[in-house]
């Protein structure tokens, strides 16, 4: 795997990046998807940067989802879906056979759009996958626990009720609750399918603010169709239509300087 992206990359559906010098996390190659032979992702293309935030937008049924949802390998229990092409994570073929899912679930946390804290305390919310993993010793418990809900800017509001019900919490709580049981476990990425979506505007940007903050020492990518959350959040951002690639870009250039006409039009409204 070379470590860093070329300056532009094409796709077979005429994507291109303008990637400064980025180290790759995953890197999708030739990827096809249909839905009990509904094609939903076509001949996709692109590498996702380490340690930055990478937006996917796009009208409702372009891919979006299905894209995100093939980085962790949600897609295998379904039957109905066949895929080919190359996806890997850190030079790894995700889909090899040697590959275990738990673990790879475990390096590529996901987050959805509605809040689903499990019907325990919060402390046991954000315990559950380290206690998975064997830890037990209560003082290590204590510490992780602590250190997840910091790190998702949660722990200051729900301190001195760790043993009351998740379920107790706001929606915006119970979102960041989420991601701090995700982070418990310490991944490489966090998926984001729509996080804030179901969200008020307040607890949105606290969403946003923890999303920024996280890309220090994590891989982030955001499914979205709040396209100022995109240019807010986002490093580069992934223009899908149609289950292709059409545009993908830093940020700031796909949002002020389109190469193509088909993303200028999405993102100035005038196709939806
Ligand atoms: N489980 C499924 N079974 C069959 N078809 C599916 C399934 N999930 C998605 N699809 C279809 O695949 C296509 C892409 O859907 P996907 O949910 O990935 O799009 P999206 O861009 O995330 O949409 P939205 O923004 O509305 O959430 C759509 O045509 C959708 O109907």
């Amino acid at each position: 795997m070379s470590a860093t992206l070329p300056s532009r990359v094409t796709s077979a559906s005429a994507a291109v990046t303008d990637f400064a010098s980025t180290a790759s996390c995953f890197e999708i190659e030739g990827l096809c998807l249909a839905y009990d032979g509904k094609q939903a992702l076509r001949n996709l293309t692109l590498r996702i940067p380490r340690q930055r935030v990478t937006a996917f937008i796009g009208p409702s049924g372009c891919g979006k989802s299905t894209l995100l949802r093939v980085l962790n390998r949600l897609h295998d229990l379904n039957e109905d879906v066949s895929r080919q092409g190359r996806v890997s994570l850190e030079g790894q073929d995700i889909h090899a056979p040697q590959v275990d899912v738990a673990e790879l679930r475990r390096r590529v946390g996901m987050v959805f759009q509605t809040p689903n804290p499990f019907p325990m305390s919060i402390y046991d919310n954000v315990a559950f996958g380290v206690r998975l993993q064997g830890i037990k010793r209560k003082r290590v418990l204590d510490e992780i626990v602590e250190w997840a809900l910091d790190s998702a800017a949660l722990w200051d509001e729900v301190k001195d009720r760790l043993h009351g019900s998740a379920w107790a919490l706001s929606g915006g709580q119970q979102q960041r609750l989420v991601i701090a049981r995700t982070l418990a476990v310490q991944p490489d990425v966090l998926l984001l399918d729509e996080p804030a979506s179901a969200l008020d505007p307040i607890s949105t940007l606290k969403i946003e603010e923890l999303i920024r903050s996280l890309k220090s020492r994590l891989t982030l990518v955001l499914v979205t169709h709040n396209m100022q959350q995109a240019a807010r959040v986002s490093d580069y951002t992934a223009f899908l239509q149609d289950g292709e690639l059409v545009e993908y870009a830093a940020t700031d250039n796909l949002f002020t300087n389109p190469r193509l006409r088909r993303t200028e039009n999405y993102i100035t409204g005038r196709m939806s």
